[in-house]
């Protein structure tokens, strides 16, 4: 049986909106193509053999659960997650867990929580929280995509050249509510603020994550086989539609 293996990064502290159902989602549109999706919980001393692994997902949290994962993130994990990222492990971070893939987080109460600088980004949070539904529009070369979520927080994550935008904001603030950018790209990780969770509702987005570890660990010519999702996307629609009052 073709297996992936995912790192889920400190799911009992980095874990709001139900990030969680990132996890799942992949786990399920893995199962129902006859792929298994071994998934590693990551907790603070973990030690995690980084080459063995196909995809990362890392969630958001509150300032202070992010504040209890720094150090073991960047002194722990750091060498080795930093490694897998560069040789294009698949990695998907929402909101907190964003964040600290960046340089630093500056929270509103000045603490500087310093990041593994892996994306070239870095967040200052703002007096007031950015709170609501988002939609972002996509394009990872198969044609725009929209992305539906939620977003809450108060840091606003400024990008560097390092980085690509992952997408345009048409609805909600996105990354800092003044650029219009949606997200960052680096090699195979993504990072943006939608919460939702994300992939559950995005179905686009999971296939193709399933899609880059698959060649990624099993050669070029790996096929994702074609898998509907017409309930996610009907729901997908509504939702765009509400939002920007198109589809
Ligand atoms: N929802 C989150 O993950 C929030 C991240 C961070 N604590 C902020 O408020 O910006």
């Amino acid at each position: 049986m073709t297996t992936l293996r995912l790192a889920h990064l400190y799911p009992d502290h980095m874990n709001v909106y139900g990030d969680r159902g990132n996890v799942i989602a992949l786990r399920q549109r893995c199962l129902r193509r006859g792929i298994e999706l071994e998934i590693i919980p990551v907790n603070p001393g973990d030690m995690i053999d980084w080459g063995s692994v196909d995809l990362a997902f890392f969630g958001g949290g509150q300032d202070s659960g992010q504040a209890l994962i720094t150090t073991d993130l960047i002194e722990r994990q750091g060498p080795g997650l930093r490694a897998a990222i560069e040789n294009d492990l698949v990695m998907l971070a929402i909101c907190g867990g964003y964040q600290l893939l960046g340089h630093y987080f500056l929270t509103h109460t000045g603490e500087r929580l310093p990041g593994l600088g892996v994306l070239d980004v870095h967040t200052i949070a703002g007096k007031q929280r950015m709170i609501g539904n988002i939609v972002i529009e996509v394009d990872v070369g198969q044609g725009p995509w929209r992305l539906v979520g939620f977003e809450n927080h108060s840091g606003r994550t400024f990008h560097g050249a390092g980085v690509k935008p992952l997408g345009k904001v048409l609805a909600g603030y996105g990354d800092n509510g003044q650029d219009g950018w949606g997200g960052a790209i680096y090699r195979n990780t993504f990072g943006c603020y939608l919460h939702g969770a994300l992939l559950p509702k995005n179905p686009q987005l999971t296939d193709h994550l399933i899609g880059l570890a698959l060649r990624r660990r099993y050669g070029a010519n790996a096929e994702l086989a074609p898998l509907p999702a017409e309930r996610e996307l009907a729901a997908q629609r509504v939702m765009v539609q509400r939002l920007i009052g198109r589809v």
